[in-house]
């Protein structure tokens, strides 16, 4: 079992990253102090699986809990969905110590987090997150949201879990498309953070996308460590915390305009940080060897270089609502080499628009 602090004074916690974490689970949820009246969100694919087992666990934690799934998939990240939730609390009667866990992949833990945060001003939320991207990105650090139709997280919080808790066990009956999503996030802290687990996955690719168990457990903590970190100095993205948006201007220009359901998350987020990469290299920041190396993974690690079904001229309209924009102008994360990166706000329209055309296609 591995255990990653997330330092953050009062609202400090661990992730607990293992292969069956039941008893950790069980005895943290005997001393947290919470209400007995508790919600579990899960959607549908997980829900199946695994929520009859983790109610179980909770239960001999001592508390009583409601199982409540919402449909899989990007669409139920909504406000009328999170609306069907909050009549679900009132009707369980959930009180302010009530703990909301959430059971599944980035949307039930951004969806559910979202719920915790605003149901009675703020209730106990508890991460269990099921998919590789959740567990390395969405469960950790407090981004919670759901999408508004004219843009992705528009409507969130900063609002951070009482833990974490990863079953890398889960990870079994995670689909093989949903590995590769997850491996986008993943691309994305070797770029930003870290050259040598950069190379590191260059160099064991198979034993990473086959999840073998000591490259997954690396991978997965070395990113929680890296977005710990992050967090930990800049919880409210007021600087440096922007890196960890590396590749989602484009990222979620592209999730908009193709309805959040072409693409997963991660790919936009492949395709966006190769974007991203282009850019660097077309103001003289990074050489022509170092986007080649950036596009390379994110092709070995089977995601999408490229978006169809966007367009320049909506995809640059869109980056006006990302929300790193600020007074009309948007802060680009940029790549300085592999391993770090620095934000710009006078990127030409030229080169961005530039760097949009190369990523459409097939
Ligand atoms: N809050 C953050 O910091 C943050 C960070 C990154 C991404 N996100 C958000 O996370 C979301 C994407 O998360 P995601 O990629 O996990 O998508 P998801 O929640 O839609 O899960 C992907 C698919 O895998 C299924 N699944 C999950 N775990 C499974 C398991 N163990 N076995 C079988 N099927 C399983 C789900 O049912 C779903 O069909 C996006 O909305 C994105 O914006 C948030
Ligand atoms: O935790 C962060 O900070 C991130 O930016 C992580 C991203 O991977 C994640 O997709 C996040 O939800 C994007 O945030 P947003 O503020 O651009 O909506
Ligand atoms: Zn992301």
């Amino acid at each position: 079992m591995r255990k990653v602090r997330v330092a953050l004074g009062e609202e400090s916690y661990d992730i607990l990253i293992g292969y069956g974490l039941e008893k950790e689970l069980q005895s943290f949820v005997q001393g947290a102090g919470f209400s007995k009246q508790a919600m579990l969100v899960t959607d549908s694919n997980v829900g199946p699986l695994y929520g009859e087992k983790v109610r179980a666990i909770l239960e001999a934690g001592g508390l009583h809990v409601t199982v409540v799934t919402i449909p899989a998939g990007e669409s139920s990240k909504c406000l009328s969905v999170a609306e069907k939730l909050y009549t679900r609390a009132i009707e369980l009667g959930l009180d302010r110590k009530s703990p909301i866990f959430a059971l599944g992949g980035g949307v039930v833990g951004d969806l559910a987090g979202f719920i915790a945060a605003t149901y009675m001003r703020g209730v106990p939320f508890v991460q269990l997150p099921t998919s590789l991207l959740a567990q390395v990105d969405s469960s950790v650090g407090g981004k919670v949201a759901v999408n508004h139709a004219l843009g992705k997280n528009l409507i969130g919080a900063f609002y951070q879990p009482k833990g974490v808790f990863m079953d890398l066990s889960m990870m079994e009956s995670l689909p093989k498309r949903e590995i590769a999503t997850g491996l986008g996030e993943i691309i994305k802290y070797g770029i930003i953070y870290d050259a040598d687990f950069f190379a590191y996955l260059e160099q064991h690719a198979d034993a990473v996308l086959a999840l073998e168990r000591e490259a997954a457990v690396h991978m997965i903590a070395r990113s929680c460590e890296i977005k710990a970190a992050v967090v930990s100095k800049d919880e409210k993205e007021s600087g440096l915390r922007r890196i960890l948006n590396f590749g989602h201007t484009m990222a979620h220009a592209i999730e908009k305009e193709t309805g959040y359901i072409r693409y997963n998350h991660g790919e936009a987020v492949a395709i966006g940080m190769i974007g991203a990469a282009d850019i660097s290299a077309r103001l003289g920041m990074v050489s022509a060897d170092d986007v080649a190396r950036v596009e390379a993974l994110v092709a070995r690690m089977q995601l999408p270089t490229k978006a169809e079904g966007c367009t320049v001229d909506a995809m640059y309209r869109d980056i006006f609502h990302d929300k790193k924009t600020i007074n009309g102008k948007v802060n680009w994360v940029l790549m300085q080499g592999i391993g770090k990166v620095t934000c710009r706000n006078d990127v030409p329209e030229d080169i961005v628009r530039e760097a949009m055309a190369a990523r459409i296609g097939k």
